[in-house]
């Protein structure tokens, strides 16, 4: 599913209207969804209040209240803004609602009350006037129900952020195509259940705006999930490389290539420290085992050229040897997680350099502490969203950059962009992004693009944590992933 920015829906806006399109009709469309949705889902609603401001979304709110007050609603309307003010479809819509409105300080929110926010959508730019925002308050603390009209009033529907204290709703319909802010946190908390009704823009308009950022689904990617076929032996099922940190710490690289084997790598080797080896031959039985010291029995191992991908910083400790490793793997399909990213915090220029000299194959899967060491600039620059943050941070290391968290981002050097928003809570325990990184090198072993194998892994990462269930520990994960024949 394609995201579009509140500028690119603007455009698409303007595109329509300057093709012909009654921009009044498409307000009509909108504000009738809004209403269809409030009385489908609160059927049995005491009061109605519509809380309309100045711009388009509040023309949006009026015509929704003249909907709600024909179908035999009871219907209240508070504005904000001066009404003299009202310009163009708004003040038609305005004057077109039979239900006159009171200013918004004459409001006190009760709990029954079922309100539609049609404060502010696309057009915010900036916090919200302390008085709405201490109605947004009175509103959480009556425990009112919210339907907000294309994004929660305070959301920006570019980042996600909330500018100043914003609407929380229990439902958001929004039109066209969500944007962004509707997927990213803290946005996604306010939205709730979000509904995305098509009021009648051409596809050829829509498409001719957008960008390249995604919803990360299925369709994004699946084309490039490998297929199993009869024909397939191991080897053509790729050979997935683990690296492991020495004794007492190879717990996380054996959970990745744990993970890396059950995501259908055809083979996956533990190359070990010799002083970890015992330890992990305890430990592993499909799982194939290396010793391997230093960089010249890497390069050795490297001459093997069936080794199709490598996962590289799970417990493999910080310092030279990773980076010296990280270097000689460059241009081979690689991620590079935890350790092998925070080897590079003091001179993230050096990975920058050796990933800049090949085509991208480099998979960095930072959570927010690590992106802050390798991109402290990007991090800091309160300007970006986290998209933008990931997009510069891809461009700038060349490789695919897979920025963590609860609305994990996925961005490529070449500006393709994907928000993952299928994570359960809890996975958010120890040894899940270990999981996540095994699951990607397989990807990568088994010969899925780097962008395509990032977007996939961090989706069937979320699929296996839903699969797992609340209370799972990072081992149940391999085993929660979903058979791939089976996702649609
Ligand atoms: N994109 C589309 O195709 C359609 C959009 N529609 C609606 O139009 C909305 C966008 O309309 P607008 O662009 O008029 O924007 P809004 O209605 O979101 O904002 C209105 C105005 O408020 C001002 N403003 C921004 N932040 C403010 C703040 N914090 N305090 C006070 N004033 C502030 C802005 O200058 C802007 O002109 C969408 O969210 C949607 O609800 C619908 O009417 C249907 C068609
Ligand atoms: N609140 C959350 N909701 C959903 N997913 C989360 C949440 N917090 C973290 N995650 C995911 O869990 C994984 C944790 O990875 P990471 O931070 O590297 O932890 P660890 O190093 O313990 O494995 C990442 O894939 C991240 O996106
Ligand atoms: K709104």
């Amino acid at each position: 599913m394609q995201l579009l920015t509140p500028e690119q829906m603007g455009q698409a806006d303007q595109m329509a209207a300057a093709s012909g399109i009654d921009s009044h009709r498409l307000m009509m469309k909108a504000g009738e969804a809004v209403s269809a949705a409030v009385l489908r889902r609160f059927p049995a609603a005491v009061r109605m209040v519509v809380l309309c401001g100045p711009g388009n979304n509040g023309g949006d709110g009026y015509i929704a209240a003249k909907a709600l007050f024909e179908a035999g609603c009871n219907v209240s309307i508070y504005h904000f803004g001066d009404l003299a003010n009202l310009k163009g479809d708004v003040a038609q819509a305005f004057n077109a609602c039979p239900v006159k409105p009171q200013p918004l300080a004459a409001y006190a929110p009760k709990a029954n009350d079922v309100v539609v926010d049609a404060l502010f959508g696309a057009g915010l730019t900036r916090s919200l006037d302390p008085a709405v925002q201490s109605l947004i308050l009175n509103l959480r603390k009556a425990g009112s129900n919210v339907v907000a009209v294309d994004l929660p009033s305070g959301i920006s529907g570019g980042t996600g952020a909330a500018l100043g204290t914003a609407v929380t709703a229990s439902h958001t319909i929004t039109f066209m195509r969500p944007k962004p802010g509707h997927f990213l946190l803290p946005g996604r908390e306010h939205c709730g259940t979000l509904e995305t009704f098509d009021i009648g823009i051409p596809q050829r308009i829509l498409t001719s705006v957008a960008g390249n950022t995604y919803l990360n689904e299925p369709s994004l990617w699946k084309a490039h999930l490998p297929a199993t076929s009869i024909q397939s032996h191991k080897f053509k099922r790729g050979h997935l490389t683990v690296f492991s940190g020495g004794h007492g710490t190879t717990g996380a690289a054996r959970l990745s290539a744990t993970a890396g084997l059950k995501a259908g790598a055809g083979l996956v080797t533990l190359a070990t420290p010799s002083n970890a080896c015992t330890e992990a031959t305890a430990h592993l039985t499909a799982i194939m085992l290396r010793e391997i010291n230093n960089v010249r029995e890497l390069s050795h191992w490297l001459e093997d050229k069936r080794l199709s991908a490598f996962v590289l910083g799970p417990g493999f400790g910080i310092g030279e040897k990773a980076r010296d490793y990280t270097n000689l793997l460059a241009g081979n399909p690689v991620v590079l997680d935890a350790d092998g990213i925070t080897s590079f915090a003091e001179s993230p220029d050096r990975l920058f350099y050796s990933l800049s000299k090949h085509p991208t194959t480099f998979v960095l899967t930072p959570h927010e502490g690590e992106f802050a060491r390798l991109f402290p600039d990007i991090h800091s620059d309160k300007s970006l969203g986290k998209l933008e943050k990931a997009r510069a941070a891809a461009s700038r290391s060349n490789a695919v950059v897979l920025y963590k968290g609860a609305d994990t981002v996925i961005t490529a050097p070449d500006g393709r962009a994907a928000i993952n928003a299928n994570a359960p809570p809890w996975l958010a325990t120890a040894g899940s992004g270990d999981v996540l990184s095994g699951i990607i090198g397989s990807l990568l072993a088994q010969e899925m693009p780097p962008f395509e194998a990032a977007c996939a892994g961090a989706w069937l990462h979320g699929a296996a944590g839903q699969n797992a269930g609340e209370g799972l520990s990072a081992e149940d994960l391999p085993n929660g992933l979903p058979k791939y024949s089976q996702i649609s």
